[in-house]
């Protein structure tokens, strides 16, 4: 991969589940270096799109690349790529027996085999990245939302992974947190080189710190373009999105448009 190769590459790209089609026509490439939002209703199939980057869903058709290469089905070959995609879950997902430091040790002890002091020493640098060098010692249940969600991105950042993923980073977080972790979204990326992909609703505390920005809906891409382009848009769809409008070209209930029964697990 030269480093004028972009780091996803998703083409005509259709993914079904639960045996009905969730998101289809899907173009997307992420340029190394760039922070992209990936907007859209709840429901209208992000988190769908994001299992299709990390290989957890394979395509009905179309392709996807990541890092340089087709994201394989082999699942060695799987776990490898994965290496370099951090992932921060809205959950957290942090261990509560265990310390920020040995939670963010985790993936260091898990996937290398190096030497304990330097483990310490990676894990007090990505700490003190996201501003919680002093919280090293403290359990997840001493920790306010906003430094639980720090700690979560410290440790995805452990390998250096030169993709990184959030899904809905903000969720559960006051305005003051949110800002604060939006903010280390995009310094992280630039500090340490990195191509960001954030999944969101929070479309006003993510365009600002976004290269371009994409909104799903309708099952599919309805808008590809910069923030700026996205906040003078028009159109009807993206519109009723930006806004909030409960009436408009997005259905209440987007499974009904698709001539398919809404699937049980569907949000309400
Ligand atoms: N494992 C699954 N099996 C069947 N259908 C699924 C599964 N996961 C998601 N879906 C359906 O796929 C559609 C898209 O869901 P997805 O979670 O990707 O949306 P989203 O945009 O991420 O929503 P949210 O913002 O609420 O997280 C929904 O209709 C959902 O019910």
């Amino acid at each position: 991969m030269t480093t004028a190769d972009p780091i996803v590459r998703i083409a005509g790209l259709r993914l079904d589940r639960g045996g009905r089609n969730v998101l289809r026509d899907v173009d997307l490439v992420v340029p190394r270096g760039q922070v992209v939002a990936v907007l859209g209703p709840s429901g209208s199939g992000k988190s769908t799109l994001l299992a299709a980057i990390t290989g957890e869903l394979a395509p009905a058709s179309g392709s996807v690349e990541v890092l340089g290469q087709p994201v394989p089905r082999n699942q060695r070959a799987l776990l490898e790529l994965r290496k370099g995609i951090g992932v921060l879950l809205q959950g957290n997902g942090l261990l509560t027996d265990l310390t920020a430091a040995e939670n963010v040790a985790l993936p260091l002890r898990t996937h290398t085999r190096l030497p304990r002091p330097v483990i310490d020493r990676l894990v007090a640098m990505k700490l003190h990245a996201v501003g919680l060098r002093a919280a090293a010692d403290a359990f997840p249940r001493e920790l306010s939302g906003g430094m639980a969600r720090r700690v979560a991105l410290a440790r995805a950042l452990a390998l250096d992974p030169p993709l990184m993923i959030y899904d809905e980073p903000l969720t559960g977080l006051d305005p003051i947190a949110s800002g604060v972790v939006m903010d280390l979204v995009r310094r992280l990326n630039d500090h340490l080189g990195m191509t960001s992909i954030v999944v969101t609703h929070h479309v006003h505390e993510t365009l600002p710190v976004a290269d371009h920005a994409v909104v799903i809906a309708n099952g599919g891409i309805v808008f590809s373009g910069t923030p700026q382009a996205l906040q003078a848009s028009t159109d009807p769809l993206v519109r009723q999105f930006l806004d909030g409008q409960p009436d408009g070209p997005i259905p209440f209930d987007s499974a009904a448009r698709h001539g398919a029964a809404p699937h049980a697990t569907e949000a309400a």
